[in-house]
């Protein structure tokens, strides 16, 4: 018997179904998003079993120069969130941004694990169709329906990967007061003591 876990798609043919679907500008039909609670906000759940390799989403939004990000980055309102990706182009290495803040798709709503983690079920990679450089994400190990989607940012520092933002967040005995300082750290930038 083959076991889910050795189950792969083979590259070529998820890059084509990444195409068939950036070139349509719709989501796959095959996550969701939920809330998952006052931190860490939404995120993004399968509704089906993915393959190893799969498709999954793009992270969608509006091509910009890093400078315009930087821009933006510093004259969102927080309450707008935090969905500038920045990158480098796959061709010419060019510094570029996607910000996905005012997208309708789903991309958008998937959060970070460290890659070495189990949580970490995706990859997000950089492809070049149409001439424009896309952002997509694929299946990094088998995924069972209802698990959350989530991939490395590939960003140093990202506070809620500090110890003791992960500690306050296992320990079962927090209450609302730390909940609210934790989501004050991530959300509006203050240090917590
Ligand atoms: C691209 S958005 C992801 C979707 C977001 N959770 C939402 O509700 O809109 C990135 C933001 O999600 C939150 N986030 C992502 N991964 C997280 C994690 N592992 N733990 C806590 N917050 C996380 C952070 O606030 C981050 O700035």
């Amino acid at each position: 018997m083959i076991s889910e876990s050795c189950l792969k798609v083979p590259a070529a043919e998820a890059r084509k179904e990444a195409d068939h679907y950036i070139k349509l500008k719709l989501d796959k039909d095959g996550c969701e998003v939920k809330h998952i609670n006052d931190v860490i906000g939404k995120g993004v759940f399968a509704k089906k079993d993915y393959k190893k390799g799969e498709f999954i989403l793009e992270y969608d939004g509006e091509l910009i120069s890093r400078r315009e990000g930087e821009n933006r980055e510093k004259n969102y309102s927080s309450a707008l969130g935090s969905y500038i990706f920045f990158f480098k182009s796959p061709q010419g290495g060019k510094k570029l941004c996607i910000d996905g803040t005012f997208s309708k798709r789903m991309g958008r709503f998937v959060n970070d694990a460290p890659r070495h983690d189990h949580q970490c079920n995706a990859d997000m990679e950089k492809l070049f169709i149409d001439y424009r450089p896309v952002l997509v994400l694929f299946a990094r190990r088998f995924i069972k329906a209802g698990e959350e989607i989530r991939y490395d940012y590939g960003v140093k520092n990202l506070p809620w990967r500090c110890k003791k933002v992960l500690d306050m967040h296992m320990n079962s005995s927090s209450n609302a007061n730390d909940i609210h300082r934790v989501s004050q750290f991530i959300y509006g930038g203050n240090s917590l003591s």
